[in-house]
């Protein structure tokens, strides 16, 4: 299968790139680049040299439609719905890791992204690719709304306990933290060396983008319409989100009995990974890796559950749920190109 990728110089972009180089059926025909069309990827990417011999490409929706089967827009937002109605009218699929397509209420989409909204009717077809939960779904999608790399970490997190009514969902608390690469390759002050490397910093506090994402699904999954809290932090490390969720339980259980949820509820998953007790996961475990690794203690003295989960934003969190749910759309095994191990150390 013949797939294009736009945003060619960007994190998520080379990520894909990284990741569909091991794919047995796919094949990367276009790198797009709206910035550096013409240059070599191994001149703003010497890491690929010798490997990868593409040149990035502009936009030409007549010739790429006609030869392309996917494409995936690892763009930020306000880009993909410009272009993915017409790829999706003529045929070609779309995979979208930005926030284009993810809220189906137009007026959040203005609120949180500060921008206007995509076209009502591609909203409503796409598919929100939180590839654990929307299966039989994103089967037949044509268009892809790719989750949010918190909302993925998070949602994989809250999901089971809450459908299972484990949770009281008006009192959950979701604490972010997330390395640079989150940002995208873009230079800004928050991510210049000496305000990032020894610190940690609070950002987007009340007014973060992907909120209305995380309620959205609860909504979607649970009929119950909540409020999350929802703080974000940035740490001195290159890749990793770590959210570190808290909620008051509706009954008495122990760590092994909520843990005993997850492992019914995902046993068939192969990307979500259930610790055991005492064994809380690290982002540097999943590095890398399209896995989500989920722990779990239960407080006995406050009645509260606390769990943390983490992802590689730019795996799991991006373009490696990106290829799940192509494989998906594919009738492949959805493991297809993605059961490396993380790096480590
Ligand atoms: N980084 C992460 O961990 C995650 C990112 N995402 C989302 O994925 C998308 C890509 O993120 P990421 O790769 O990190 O971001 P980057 O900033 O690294 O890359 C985005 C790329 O998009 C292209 N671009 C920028 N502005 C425009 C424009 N005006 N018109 C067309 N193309 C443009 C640029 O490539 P070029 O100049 O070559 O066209 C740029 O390099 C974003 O929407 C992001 O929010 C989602 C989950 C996690
Ligand atoms: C460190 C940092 O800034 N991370 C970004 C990650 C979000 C993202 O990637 O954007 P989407 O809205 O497309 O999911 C943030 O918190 O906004």
């Amino acid at each position: 299968m013949k797939v294009a990728i736009v945003g060619g110089t960007g994190y998520g972009s080379i990520e894909l790139i990284r990741l569909l180089q091991m794919h047995p059926h796919v094949e990367v025909s276009a790198v797009v680049s709206h910035s550096q069309s013409d240059s070599a990827l191994a001149d703003i990417y010497p890491h690929v040299t010798g490997v990868l011999n593409y040149t990035l490409e502009s936009m030409d929706i007549a010739k790429l439609k006609e030869s392309i089967d996917l494409v995936f827009f690892a763009t930020p937002s306000g880009i993909s719905m410009k272009y993915a109605p017409e790829f999706i009218e003529n045929g070609v699929k779309c995979i979208d890791l930005s926030g284009d397509f993810r809220l189906k209420n137009l007026d959040e989409y203005e609120q949180w992204y500060k921008g206007l909204p995509a076209p009502k009717a591609f909203v409503e077809s796409a598919v929100y690719g939180l590839s654990e939960f929307y299966e039989n779904q994103i089967k037949s999608a044509s268009l892809i709304a790719n989750p949010g790399c918190y909302p993925t970490a998070t949602l994989l997190a809250l999901l089971p306990i809450l459908k299972r009514g484990i949770i009281d969902p008006n009192t959950i608390v979701i604490d972010g933290k997330t390395g640079a690469s989150g940002a995208g390759r873009g230079l800004s002050l928050s991510t210049h060396y000496t305000e990032l490397n020894d610190n940690v910093r609070a950002y987007k506090i009340g007014e973060h983008q992907h909120t209305p994402e995380m309620e959205q699904t609860i909504y979607a999954e649970t009929n119950q319409l909540t409020k999350v809290t929802f703080s974000t932090h940035l740490l001195p490390m290159t890749r990793g989100i770590m959210c570190t969720i808290y909620a008051a339980l509706e009954e008495p259980l122990s760590t092994a009995d909520v843990l005993q949820q997850y492992r019914g509820f995902y046993q068939n998953k192969p990307f979500v990974r259930v610790r055991s007790e005492g064994n809380l996961p690290t982002t540097k475990e999943v590095y890398g890796s399209n896995f989500c690794d989920i722990g779990v203690h239960v407080d006995d003295r406050t009645g509260r559950v606390t769990i943390v989960s983490v992802i590689d934003n730019l795996v799991k969190g991006a373009s490696g749920q990106a290829i799940q749910n192509m494989n998906i759309m594919n009738g492949w095994n959805q493991t297809t190109g993605l059961m490396q191990l993380p790096v480590y150390p």
